[in-house]
């Protein structure tokens, strides 16, 4: 088994998740701690930046240049840069601090780290489209692994991007060695920026995809709209009321009844937001339709499963919202739980999962499937950089 550290900064942007896991990329042995280390204000904004200067980039003109290709903004880009020393660096310190901790609590060390960077485009190609894929983590992985001393794996999307899969999602082959002693079918349910769904068969068959936006849009409303990073603790949401014709339109969105693979940028609802109408709405009555809105994009997934789960397990941030929660209970006709009641851990889920990622890519193991990112086969992927 390897000692691994996984590393996740969502598309929430809100800092890096650490965690320790020993693994060899198919069974998981100890779990150790975890960690979040929140990005600095100015780091957050200057990556949220980065994003829309990013979307607004006419489409890619090079293929196969994956994931670091310089067509819209360059490698040389000083800004880009900028941004990428600052977040490789706090992800050097959420490993300093996690070493650290493995020590005191494990007496154990680090073999391998599994580095996924910071997605500031995704863009995997859809039925139709002329242009090839693509998807793009920021992150300088030959820089952390002097820093650190450590073999670091990363670039875990582009592979499966080349060979005309969605690059997403990653965790679920992870979400089903977590699962192996659960009864099935079951449905794991990441609530981050972006939502995502993971369902594992009786037979162990998996079907994952993104089912629409759950944080993110939240989040660009809270801090417009109310001056908060988050509706923390649904108090936003739990004021208002949500609007039934902003939602009706919203719930027309083509992304919603397309059958999966699919997979989804952070910022690919942000123009149907606003046409659909929701700036008109209050402060309250705007997060009450995001959250609403998040709600009806899961149960729209659930008609793409093969057979009803048994339950639905929720991690990610999104669990600690109880407007997510009641309005999901609404919207499920299984029960809805967090993650924590099958003893996982919910903040620490998907930095674990690329941790046995990294043990997966570290042994030539597929990290994608048919079932989850529409590859054409089971495929290996993902690159590793030794100190
Ligand atoms: N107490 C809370 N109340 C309400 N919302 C919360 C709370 N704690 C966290 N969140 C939400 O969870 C988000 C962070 O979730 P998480 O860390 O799972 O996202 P991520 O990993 O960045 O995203 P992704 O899974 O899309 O990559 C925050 O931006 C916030 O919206
Ligand atoms: C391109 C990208 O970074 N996608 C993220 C994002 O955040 C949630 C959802 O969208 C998921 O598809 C994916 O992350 C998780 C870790 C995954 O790949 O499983």
């Amino acid at each position: 088994m390897l000692r691994t550290i996984g590393l996740m900064s969502g598309t929430s942007l809100d800092g890096v998740d650490a965690a320790w896991v020993e693994t060899d990329g198919e069974a998981i042995g100890r779990i150790g701690p975890a960690l979040t280390l929140p990005y600095d204000p100015a780091l957050r904004r200057d990556l949220r930046r980065l994003l829309d200067r990013v979307a607004g980039a006419p489409p890619p003109m090079v293929a196969g240049a994956l994931p670091r290709d310089p067509v819209e903004v360059g490698e040389d880009d000083p800004f880009l840069a900028d941004c990428v020393r600052r977040l490789t660096e706090r992800h050097a310190e959420a490993v300093e601090a996690l070493r650290a901790e493995v020590a005191r609590t494990l007496g154990e060390g680090t073999d391998l780290l599994g580095f996924h960077g910071q997605t500031i485009l995704h863009r995997p190609a859809r039925p139709g489209d002329a242009a090839p894929g693509r998807t793009w983590q920021v992150g300088d992985a030959a820089w952390l692994a002097r820093r650190t001393g450590l073999p670091v794996a990363y670039d875990f999307r582009s592979a499966d991007v080349a060979a005309g899969g969605q690059g997403a999602p990653l965790v679920p082959v992870v979400h089903a060695a977590l699962a192996a002693a659960l009864p099935k079918p079951l449905a794991v349910l990441n609530l981050g920026g972006v939502g995502n769904v993971t369902w594992i068969g009786s037979d162990g068959r998996l079907v994952a995809f993104d089912t629409g936006p759950a944080n993110g849009p939240l989040d660009d409303w809270a801090r417009k709209r109310a001056q908060t990073d988050y509706d923390r603790d649904g108090v936003l949401s739990l004021a208002g009321q949500p609007d039934g014709a902003v939602l009706g339109r919203l719930m027309a969105h083509p992304y919603l009844a397309a059958p999966p693979p699919k997979s989804l940028d952070r910022l690919d609802f942000d123009r149907a937001l606003k046409e659909a109408g929701a700036p008109a709405l209050s402060p309250q009555d705007g997060a009450a339709t995001l959250v609403a809105f998040a709600a009806v994009c899961v149960a729209a997934a659930a008609r793409h499963l093969p057979e009803a789960p048994l339950q639905w397990l929720v991690c990610g941030g999104g669990r600690r919202n109880p407007a997510m929660m009641q309005a999901l209970a609404g919207a499920l006709e299984q029960p809805v739980r967090p993650v924590e009641i099958v003893g996982w851990n919910g903040d620490a889920l998907e930095a674990q999962a690329f941790g046995v990622l990294a043990a997966r890519v570290v042994r030539g193991l597929p990290i994608t499937f048919p079932g989850t990112t529409g590859a054409p086969r089971p495929l290996p992927g993902g690159q590793v950089v030794r100190p």
